[in-house]
């Protein structure tokens, strides 16, 4: 494509049509990614300026440049007030505006993000639709698998992403939608017809200034809606009436809401719920109608995911029905309260549970159930929010009979140090806890503690098939290591 058409969005784009009658190949953001031909945006990032590495980018081929700033090379440079704006703007026309032919929906909240995606994903393909999804666990076009870094991955990938689904003919692509990516522009000119909101816990502090801060960012998703009520998508918000948050996510759109909850009055609501150790029953009540679902998803927060998808479908058409199908036929989402099976008389419990909500929600549901000892390994990720590591930390304590703490992904943090901010202030709980860095340690510990009746849940990794320290990945899949120290523990 020419840089004059990637321009053409410009305000002032007039300006460049006769100057820029240059070929761009790609669209880069990584001085390390650019070969012959292509067209290099410099973000002034979180660790490093790219503005820094034009020099590089065009050593590397590249054949414009776009900053925030003059730069005297000898390639075009066309400034821009904000490169993250123009980027995603650059990207949308260069994949010729994926999201404009693909419907959309985007889950953003604190927990239960990936595994609405899940259920929704199952309820479009009972629907008869083929199904694109974007998420923490994977990118996956029906059953092809794509691994990815990011929940919500950077604008160019996204916008590649989508453009590769709807040339694939996916009828339905469904996202979470991280409050990074919404503060970091990742998903500007993304067209959604649907955007699901299931709770504001505490995440994330390292990154936002504050709750309301870290709010803001996720009302975006709202406001990004719009507000006209003519587009060619029909469009709504799908709101948790359960939390707090609610109203001021209500107020940042003015499309038409489709409310859930389960305490508080809503348009979709869960009535009579049964929770068991093995599974969920309960009356799904809509304006369309009601119906029982038994589902094989455990707790009351799962209830409230259910509810969002069910939510999010019937505002888009799907029948009751169907959903009931869809709910009834999923068995569990990866690394969300994975039973890892064993011949022994105790249970082990994978979660990825590292906010202090999911932790205690997953914590009060498995005490509910649990006849004798309750064992908790956990630990909290480095190079993220501080303050809810002592949260995390009494949380296990309040809720489990011993906690084993340990590490998570300690990225380039001091795992100890990380420990240390847990347990600050436990001193007088030292019996209930046990200190025990090495994470494969941790579990075996564990595993050799526990006799008939016990549970134990190992919190934080879930699905994750590696463990990052420094900046180094390595394997390590939590499942793996409790088989195998189930295999060999003496009975
Ligand atoms: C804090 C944060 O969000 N950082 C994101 C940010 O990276 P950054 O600002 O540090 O980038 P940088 O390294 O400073 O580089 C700046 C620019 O220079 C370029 N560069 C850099 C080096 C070089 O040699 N040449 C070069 O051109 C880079 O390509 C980039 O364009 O922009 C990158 C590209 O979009 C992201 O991949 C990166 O996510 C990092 C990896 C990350 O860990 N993010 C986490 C916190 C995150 O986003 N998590 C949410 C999920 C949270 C949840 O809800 O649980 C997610 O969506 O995954
Ligand atoms: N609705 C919910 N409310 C509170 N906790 C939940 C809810 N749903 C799931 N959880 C807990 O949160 C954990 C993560 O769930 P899930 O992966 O669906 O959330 P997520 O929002 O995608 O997380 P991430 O921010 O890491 O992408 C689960 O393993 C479970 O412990
Ligand atoms: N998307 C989350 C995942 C956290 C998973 C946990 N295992 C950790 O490493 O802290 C984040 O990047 O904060
Ligand atoms: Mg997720």
């Amino acid at each position: 494509m020419k840089l004059k058409e990637i321009l053409s969005f410009h305000p002032f784009s007039k300006q460049f049509s006769t100057l820029y009658d240059i070929e761009i190949n790609e669209i880069k953001m990584d001085s390390r990614e650019i070969t012959n031909g292509d067209l290099f945006v410099c973000i002034n990032g979180f660790t490093v300026d790219g503005h820094d590495y034009v020099d590089e980018a065009i050593e590397n081929g590249a054949v414009a440049i776009v900053a925030e700033k003059e730069i005297k090379v000898n390639v075009p440079v066309i400034v821009v007030e904000d490169t993250i704006r123009f980027l995603a703007m650059a990207a949308s026309v260069y994949y010729h505006f994926p999201t404009n032919q693909v419907p959309l929906i985007g889950v953003t909240g604190t927990n239960g993000k990936t595994t609405i995606t899940y259920l929704l994903d199952k309820i479009y393909n009972k629907n008869g639709k083929r199904t694109g999804i974007i998420g923490t666990i994977q990118m996956k076009i029906d059953d092809d698998i794509y691994p990815i870094d990011n929940t919500t991955p950077d604008t160019l990938f996204l916008q590649r992403m989508i453009r590769k689904m709807v040339n694939e003919k996916v009828d339905q692509v469904i996202m979470e939608v991280s409050s990074h990516a919404l503060d970091q522009g990742r998903v500007y000119g993304c067209d959604y017809n649907i955007a699901v909101f299931t709770n504001l816990t505490q995440d994330h502090l390292d990154y936002h200034s504050s709750m309301d801060d870290y709010l803001r960012a996720k009302s975006l998703l709202f406001a990004q809606l719009g507000n006209e009520y003519h587009s060619a998508k029909k469009k709504f918000a799908i709101i948790n009436k359960d939390d707090p948050a609610s109203d001021r996510l209500l107020r940042s759109t003015a499309q038409s809401v489709v409310t859930y909850g389960i305490d508080n009055k809503a348009m979709v609501m869960a009535k009579s719920i049964t929770l068991t150790p093995s599974g969920t029953k309960f009356l799904l009540c809509s304006p369309v109608g009601n119906t029982v679902i038994h589902s094989k998803l455990i707790g009351k927060f799962n209830v409230s995911n259910m509810l969002a998808a069910s939510a999010a479908a019937l505002s888009d058409g799907i029948p009751l029905p169907v959903i009931k199908d869809a709910l009834e036929t999923i068995t569990g989402i990866d690394g969300r309260f994975e039973l890892v099976t064993h011949n022994h008389l105790f249970s082990v419990i994978v979660d990825y549970a590292h906010t202090p909500d999911s932790l205690e929600n997953v914590l009060t549901t498995i005490r509910e159930f649990a006849k004798k000892k309750v064992f908790v390994v956990v630990g909290c990720g480095g190079d993220r929010d501080r303050t809810k590591r002592p949260l995390m930390a009494n949380i296990a304590l309040t809720y489990a009979d011993k906690a084993i703490f340990t590490s998570d992904n300690p990225r380039t943090e001091d795992p100890k140090v990380i420990i240390d901010d847990m347990i600050q202030g436990l001193d007088n709980l030292k019996e209930k806890y046990q200190v025990i860095i090495d994470r494969k340690n941790a579990i075996n510990y564990a595993i050799q503690q526990a006799t008939e009746g016990d549970i134990i849940l190992i919190a934080g990794k879930g699905h994750e098939t590696y463990q990052q320290i420094g900046h180094t990945k390595y394997h390590f899949d939590d499942r793996e290591i409790a088989k195998e120290a189930l295999d060999n523990k003496e009975i």
